[in-house]
């Protein structure tokens, strides 16, 4: 049977894959994005399937409760799948109020929306980084479903608040909740603030490669087709108030990530500069997901090594969206959008 899915946040980098993925899994079923287009979301990436009238865009902020009332009211979705947030953690360093509202208010007022009108599913998507960190000589720990949170940033500091408080409105309110926390996310389509574009980004213009501390931090990541797969998987098939780790197996030194790039991109490495490091900055995340695993049987699909070429040629390929996102000239198509 087909259903009626909110994606939230689908403009972005992650939610605007899901959307693609699930169009394409699912085609019967019905997309309704909101997204309030902050500077990380950008309408042009959703220009593909814009015209289809199994799509439809709302322009509105998840803090905005009449808003989204009315348009969870007039739409009555199965299922909401909440992407929506502040993500960068630098911002969360200089600017952390921001992160409390939308990914701790507006997530309650989305889930006030949810339990008002009845979804059938709400579906949280959360970060590895609520465990906080481990230690670089310790390779043998893992975060595991239980493992307590632990933050480090404003911004982690907000995602397990909403967490927490998502767990709270299923007990409370009963809430048909479940919770993704997946590791580093890679892909098309992500706001070059992060590693992987903003290098590839300034290697291609021959600037220079700036490197948090000694470049030793350690990420686990994940192509971002198989963390839709994994969320679309949770949504439809996973056990309602659970926790599912999403994670990549797949750890890198920042440092050894920054120099594939330059390899790739046939760039010296004198293009590093190594600068002072990010306050707080966690020193290594690494995820134990045998739990989707064993229950939901995901597995990544794509190997580091294949889905890093890919995304490094994506932006190639696709220089005229890099540099519309880093120029700033989509915001232009975003202000066209009204707001609700
Ligand atoms: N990027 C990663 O590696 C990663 C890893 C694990 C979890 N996550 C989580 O996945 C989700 C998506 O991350 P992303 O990297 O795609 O982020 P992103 O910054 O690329 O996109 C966020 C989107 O949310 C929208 N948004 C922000 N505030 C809003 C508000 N108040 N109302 C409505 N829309 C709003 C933005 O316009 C943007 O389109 C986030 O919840 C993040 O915490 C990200």
């Amino acid at each position: 049977m087909s259903k009626t899915i909110v994606v939230t946040g689908g403009a972005g980098f992650i939610g605007s894959n899901f959307i693609f993925y699930t169009q394409k899994k699912h085609s019967h079923d019905k997309i309704v994005c909101i997204d309030s287009l902050t500077y990380a979301g950008n309408i042009e990436t959703l220009g593909s399937i814009s015209g289809s009238d199994r799509f439809e865009f709302f322009r509105a902020d998840i803090c905005n409760r009449k808003a989204i009332y009315s348009i969870i009211e007039s739409i009555s979705p199965d299922y909401i799948v909440n992407f929506a947030a502040e993500s960068h953690v630098d911002k969360s360093i200089s600017c952390p109020q921001v992160f409390l509202e939308t990914n701790i208010v507006g997530t309650s007022v989305l889930m006030d929306a949810a339990v008002k009108y009845g979804v059938e599913r709400f579906h949280q998507v959360s970060t590895d980084e609520v465990y906080g960190d481990l230690p670089l000589d310790r390779p043998d720990l893992l975060f595991n479903e239980d493992t307590p949170l632990h933050t480090s940033s404003p911004y982690s500091s907000s995602k397990a608040g909403a967490d927490l408080l998502a767990m709270a409105y299923r007990r409370t309110y009963g809430l048909p909740l479940t919770i993704s926390r997946c590791s580093n996310n890679y892909g098309p389509y992500q706001f070059p603030e992060k590693l992987i574009p903003l290098m590839v980004k300034r290697a291609l213009c021959n600037k220079k490669l700036p490197v948090y501390g000694d470049g030793r931090n350690v990420r686990d990541w994940l192509y971002v087709y198989d963390h839709c797969r994994a969320v679309d998987m949770i949504l439809r098939h996973g056990r309602e108030g659970e926790i599912y780790n999403v994670g990549g197996n797949n750890e890198k030194k920042n440092i050894d990530v920054v120099k594939l790039i330059l390899s790739y991109l046939e760039k010296p490495e004198s293009l590093i500069e190594f600068v002072d490091d990010r306050k707080g900055h966690d020193r290594r995340y690494a995820i134990d997901s045998s739990k989707i695993r064993r229950d939901l049987g995901w597995v990544p699909e794509f190997s580091f090594e294949t889905g890093i070429e890919m995304t490094i040629q994506w932006y190639i390929d696709n220089c005229r969206w890099l540099d519309r996102i880093t120029d700033g000239s989509y915001l232009k198509s975003n202000s066209e959008v009204p707001f609700r």
